[in-house]
């Protein structure tokens, strides 16, 4: 279904028609009239659609700098509510930025902030801050097209940080019964998600005092923004990063495309702003893809809310549990030695290496002398001479995680009343049947 609603036209008129009068045409958004917004419903939602035939290496989509909301734009955009700072820099000079200065709260915030205080925040705390706030102020707004098109905080109704935030019903159940490896990313994004939300409540506190908090950052709020970033966030690099994980942006329209494992659009950044190229050719009413990278299933839940439920060829199954344990602690030392150390997977074509290598080395008690180690380690061995133990262990290893997935695939027929509950748990249901698989071809390929 074409998505035709008073959001979508309105960010279509801001991104084609609210230029920059300063810039050359050539630098103008371009939106190809060969692609549309199409709603796939419970397949991705939005997504971006074909609706003429489309070659390989066309430019579809440039979005300009000053449409992209990352940390030059929204420093730029605060400062013009704000006398105290003043930005010498090109690459905030440059940037449209139409004043306007409603005289309500979050102006009057803005004005209380200083530039080290929004320098010394992740790109990740000041956008959550800044979106959380601009939503707030709706049409007072230059974002307000494109934040009305971001998604509603429902449509993470799988993402375990959303269980956990907002306590959904059974979310201590539910957080019991996920895979280990989802567990343990799931925990991972809500500790960055607290601190993240902690560091932005220390700054609102400082400025406006406990009783505001609830009033302009509200946890959900926060949340919804953080979800939003996190999910359709693009690598580019800005001049004042301090990590790499600074290094993104937000673009409007670039945002509705959805994720595959195979790339069929490549993306670039430089001073034309952020454009998508195609890698594919498209017949009329295809589904335009972007790969967001390399990623597993409880990778996908955790960071974007979605899996792919068949063909996700980045899943793996971690057994570092099994193995750590049973390193004495020469093999411990060796193994750091040498970068050996944690993260053995298995996955749908066998092994990795670095498992190989750990299984090897539990069989060696002294691996630091060993010359068929070293022979493995290097390539000049297939490594057989340690294959039959190997094998012996990790089916061992691999009958106990059969057991374990078998029990918990009922999930995938979840029939619970409460509907989203019921999603949830077929979702996890998925994720034990994606590693039950795994285990059983690397089992019968030993
Ligand atoms: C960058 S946005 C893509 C546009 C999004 N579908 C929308 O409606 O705005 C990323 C989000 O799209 C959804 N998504 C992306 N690829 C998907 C896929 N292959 N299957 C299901 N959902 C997908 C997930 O909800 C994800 O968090």
């Amino acid at each position: 279904m074409t998505v035709k609603d008073n959001n979508l036209e309105s960010l279509l008129e801001w991104i084609n028609n609210t230029q920059d009068v300063h810039l050359k045409p050539s630098s103008h958004s371009y939106i190809s009239p060969k692609i549309e917004v199409k709603d796939y419903g419970d397949n991705g939602g939005r997504g971006i659609n074909s609706i003429q035939k489309i070659n390989r290496s066309e430019t579809i989509l440039r979005i300009p700098p000053s449409f992209l909301l990352n940390t030059n734009t929204v420093i730029a955009h605060i400062s013009k509510h704000n006398d105290s700072i003043t930005l010498t820099e090109p690459y905030y000079l440059s940037l449209y930025t139409p004043y306007n200065n409603p005289s309500d709260k979050i102006t009057k915030f803005y004005s209380l902030l200083s530039l080290p205080e929004l320098l010394e925040l992740t790109s990740f705390q000041l956008l959550s801050l800044y979106i959380t706030l601009e939503k707030k102020r709706q049409s007072n707004s230059f974002w307000k097209p494109f934040i009305n098109m971001l998604p509603d905080i429902s449509d993470f109704t799988l993402t375990p940080l959303v269980w956990q935030v907002c306590k959904v019903p059974n979310y201590e159940q539910l957080l019991k019964l996920l895979t280990k490896s989802t567990k343990d990313h799931a925990d991972k994004v809500y500790q960055r998600f607290i601190n993240d939300y902690d560091i932005i409540k220390q700054l609102v506190i400082s400025k406006l005092g406990e009783d505001e908090v609830d009033e302009y950052i509200p946890i959900e709020s926060v949340l919804w923004s953080w979800l939003c970033i996190n999910s359709r966030c693009l690598y580019m690099t800005l001049p004042q990063s301090k990590t790499t994980a600074d290094n993104f942006t937000l673009a409007p329209y670039v945002d509705f495309l959805n994720h595959s494992c195979e790339d069929q659009c490549s993306i670039k950044a430089d001073g034309l702003g952020f454009q998508v190229i195609t890698t594919s050719s498209y017949d009329i009413d295809q589904q335009l893809f972007l790969s967001y990278g390399p990623h597993a299933n409880d990778f996908l839940l955790c960071e974007y809310g979605f899996i792919l439920p068949k063909d996700n060829k980045w899943n793996d199954v971690n057994i570092s549990h099994y193995l750590l344990p049973l390193f004495s602690s020469a093999q411990i030392e060796f193994l750091k030695e040498n970068d050996y150390y944690d993260n053995y997977t298995l996955t749908s074509t066998g092994i990795s290496f670095r498992t190989e290598v750990a299984l090897a080395i539990l069989q060696e008690p002294n691996p630091a002398e060993s010359r068929k180690l070293s022979a493995l380690i290097n390539g000049i061995s297939d490594g057989s001479v340690y294959k039959s133990h190997s094998d012996a262990l990790l089916t061992e290893i691999l009958e106990k995680i059969i057991h374990k997935c078998k029990n918990q695939t009922y999930l995938e027929y979840a029939d619970d009343l409460d509907l989203p509950t019921r999603a949830r748990k077929r979702t996890i249901g998925i994720l034990y049947r994606n590693i039950l698989d795994i285990c059983k071809y690397v089992k019968e390929n030993l």
